[in-house]
């Protein structure tokens, strides 16, 4: 991490952060004031995105539901990445060990899409900030079928996320998709009653 001046506020991001072993630990170590944001969305539709990404990059990569489901038994294969890593209850635990819930702020991904300014705000909030960024800010891209925000901070321009964000999602079957839910409702359960926030998945 960069030098942090009096007055500002230094951002690092990455997904893999919440999940990899470790990394609690070691952010506790380098500072004892950081705030952390955890962006989180149905584990349903995380394991669809996660698996659309690895496919953008493999064309071999076997169908989802061959790799979710174990052969023959009505089990979810919750040791594949794409399934495991929705169990946010079981990651959060570990970083619970070295910050106060205070600390953390949970950002509906859902939210994000549907209320880009409510959840931004929320944001703002948490890192005392002033509200700078707005309604007046975004604009949902009816191409693009995602909030995009009306200038760019470089050209001004409207700018939207780039083509690896809003990839297309696999085709899952209702039953099939019914199992994942089945499979991670007591576990979204446990996670809402962790962050006294009910994110509404189905
Ligand atoms: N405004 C806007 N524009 C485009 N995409 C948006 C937006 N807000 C949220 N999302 C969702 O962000 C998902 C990609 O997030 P990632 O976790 O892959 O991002 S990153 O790994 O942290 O870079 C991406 O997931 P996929 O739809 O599966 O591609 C989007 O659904």
């Amino acid at each position: 991490m960069p030098a942090t001046l009096d007055g500002q506020i230094t951002m690092e991001k990455t997904p893999s952060y919440f999940f990899t072993a470790g990394v609690p630990a070691r952010v506790a170590a380098m500072s004892s004031d950081v705030r952390l944001l955890v962006v989180v969305r149905d584990p349903v539709t995380r394991a669809l995105s996660d698996y659309a990404q690895t496919a953008s990059k493999r064309v071999s990569t076997p169908a989802f539901e061959g790799l979710a489901f174990p052969e023959g038994g009505g089990g979810v294969n919750a040791s594949w990445g794409a399934v495991r890593l929705g169990l946010y209850a079981r990651y959060l635990s570990a970083w619970l060990e070295h910050f106060p819930l205070e600390r953390l702020l949970f950002v509906s991904g859902e939210r994000l899409v549907a209320d880009p300014a409510g959840e931004m705000g929320r944001v703002q909030d948490f890192l005392d900030l002033k509200r700078i960024v707005t309604e007046k800010h975004f604009y949902f891209n009816e191409t693009k079928g995602f909030p995009c925000l009306k200038k760019s901070e470089g050209s001004g321009a409207p700018h939207c996320l780039g083509k690896t964000k809003g990839r297309v999602h696999p085709e899952l079957s209702k039953e099939s998709e019914q199992r994942l839910r089945d499979f991670y409702r007591p576990h979204n359960q446990r996670f809402y009653q962790m962050t006294n926030q009910d994110f509404g998945w189905p």
